[in-house]
Formats: structure tokens, sequence, C-alpha cells
């Protein structure tokens, strides 16, 4: 235990379950992974459960609200993320959790983070994973279902991402209403494999992933922030990365619908609706995008950063109100 309280990990006497750090099994054995003959598809329920197992024997509450902390809401180590904030916080770093994928963006801080948030039980993913990095979808999204079986109810799903809708600004918040999967119109998504039902179904419907309820109510909390003129809703569409859109890209995502682009959450909120948790996402608008070939500023991840570091307290103190309301207004049923 540090001096601030905080419990931390370093994982003495766990195994990492066969996995070497790019997610290949080192044993031979099937240690986790649903496999078929050329593929690893999915992690297994009994795997997931092994990893719930280990967390639910080291950490003292059972969380109730999984948040994903985007780019813009802490993934990097630096000093006041929303993960920092948490009361009686249980620090567990992802290389000691079993089947867990290591975080390889360089500075994003990779660990779970357990503890309370208005006084409400939380873990917080300080750093996701990502495409990019080098994973399958479907690994990128597993700490969803270990949510899941922790006893996660709600997911909030944060990202940075780049405005594509002109009438959004740097710093502004985008309640994301709906998304548009253009990894999934390519054929890859999550949830392909194996389809184990204690999860889901084999083929859930996605039209109201995004809870309107949730949404409502972060809308109400925004403009009591005074944020009124900061908040949008609108349409999020991922693609792979890791490099930023070309003019012609930006061009072709705005007729589709986009309002916004980054590189995260569509997987995840996928993987949500599938084992049944209630979703609230939102993008932080951390640049405009660039949709004519005359402007000579580019996109970058310091900028990215930055503004994630600019919002930080605004949004802390606005996940804080809505994971506020999630907990009183299911007190309510
Ligand atoms: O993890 P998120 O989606 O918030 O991060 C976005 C996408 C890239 O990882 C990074 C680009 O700067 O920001
Ligand atoms: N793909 C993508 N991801 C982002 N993350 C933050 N800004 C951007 C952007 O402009 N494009």
């Amino acid at each position: 235990m540090t001096s601030n309280g905080t419990h931390t990990f370093n994982g003495n006497g766990v195994t990492k379950n066969g996995f070497h750090h790019n997610g290949k099994a080192t044993n031979g054995e099937k240690n986790g992974c649903n496999e078929n003959s050329t593929n690893e598809m999915s992690y297994s329920y009994e795997a997931l459960q092994e990893t719930a197992d280990y967390l639910k024997n080291i950490i003292p509450l059972v969380p109730k609200v999984g948040i994903i902390c985007g780019s813009g809401l802490g993934a990097y180590w630096h000093e006041g993320t929303l993960a920092d904030a948490l009361d009686q916080k249980t620090e567990v770093p992802y290389e000691v959790i079993p089947n867990f994928p290591p975080s390889t963006v360089k500075g994003h801080a990779g660990a779970l983070v357990f503890g309370y948030l208005s006084d409400v039980p939380v873990v917080c993913m300080k750093g996701r994973f990502h495409y990019y990095e080098g994973y399958p979808l479907w690994k990128c999204a597993m700490p969803v279902r270990v949510m899941k079986l922790l006893g996660v109810t709600h997911l909030l799903a944060t990202n940075a991402a780049g405005g594509l809708n002109p009438n959004y600004k740097v710093g502004d918040i985008m309640l994301v209403k709906d998304h548009i999967n253009l990894m999934g119109f390519a054929g890859n998504n999550p949830l392909q494999g194996p389809n184990d039902e204690r999860f889901g179904p084999r083929f859930p419907p996605m039209s109201q992933a995004y809870d309107r309820k949730l949404m409502n109510q972060a809308k109400k909390i925004a403009n009591d922030l005074g944020l009124g003129g900061n908040i949008h809703e609108g349409v999020y569409t991922c693609l792979g990365g890791p490099n930023f859109e070309t003019v012609a890209e930006l061009r072709a995502l705005k007729v589709l619908g986009a309002d916004t682009v980054g590189m995260s959450t569509v997987h995840e909120v996928i993987t949500a609706r599938h084992c049944d948790l209630t979703v609230l996402a939102f993008s932080l608008i951390t640049n405009e995008c660039i949709v004519d070939y005359e402007t000579q500023e580019m996109a970058n991840h310091e900028e990215v950063l930055d503004v994630g570091k600019m919002r930080q307290v605004i949004l802390q103190k606005f996940v804080g109100k809505i994971v506020d309301y999630i907990s009183t207004s299911e007190n309510q049923k």
C-alpha cells in the first residue's frame, strides 16, 4: 500500500496462463482461447472466469460501473486522471492479470483501477487495447466481458476523436447516439468465432446500443455543469488506425453520416451489448478533421493528449455525476 492509500498488485505467484506479449500461446496448450484450426478466435468463458476470479480475490468491492478511460480521460500516465481520483483505490497492472494482454501504446498506463466514484463502486480501465497495436478485435474487447463477470451492469466508454461535424469544436463532448462499424463492413467483428450463449446470443441486435435515458440525463448534467454549448449527440465511427485519415477518407465518412472518427469503442460496445450491459459512450473532440487540401495543420497524437489534459477536470465532474445518476436511478427501480 502506498502513502496515498492505493493498493497496487505486483502479481507475484501469478502465472500469465501461457500467453506471450503477442498474445500467442507459449506452452502449446489452448490456455484460454477457443481455437479453430487456423486462428485463435476468442477467449473461452472459463478463461475469462479465471481472470474474474483472480480479480475477485484481491479487490474488496463489486464494481457496478465499468469506465473505459480513453485518451481524453486519463489513459496516459499523468497526474490527476479520473482513475487517480477514485476513493479507496486498488490498482492492478494489466501485466499481472491472467489472460490480459499488455498495453503497448507509448505512455499508456495499462491498469485496472477499482474504487469508489461518487460513492459508487467502479472499475476504470486506465488505457485500453487498440486494433492498431496488433490485437484482434475480440482481444481488444475482452476486458468488457471480464467486467460483466465481475458484476458490472453499466459500461461508460470514452474516447478521443476527430470532429467531422463542422459544428463541433475542440474540447466539445459528443454523446454517441449510434455508431458505424466500418471494420464490420470489411467482415471484422469482435463477436466472430464460436459464440458462448453464457455471454449472449449468436445474433444480437444493435439498433439501440446506446441507452437513451442515460444520454438524456447526461445532457442535463452537461447543462448543469455549464457545458450546454459544448455538448452534442452524434454518430461515431472507428477505423483501425494508427494513421489519421486522408482528406478523401474524411469526406467519405461525412457522406456516410459520421460526426466523429476515432480508433476504438465500437468493438467494446458491441461486446458490451452482446452480454447485456447498459451503455453510455462519449467522444471528446480533440481535433477538427481536415476536409480540404489547403489547410496546413495536421492531426497529431500530442494534440489529442493535450486536449484531454485540458478538459480532464470537467470531464471527471461529468463522469462522476453520471455514475451517481446510474446508482440512484437503479436504487429507485
Ligand atoms: O483510446 P482512444 O480511442 O481515446 O484514443 C484515440 C485513438 C488513438 O488511440 C489516439 C490517437 O491520438 O486517440
Ligand atoms: N481516427 C482518428 N482517431 C482520432 N483520435 C483523435 N483524433 C482522431 C482523428 O482525427 N482520427
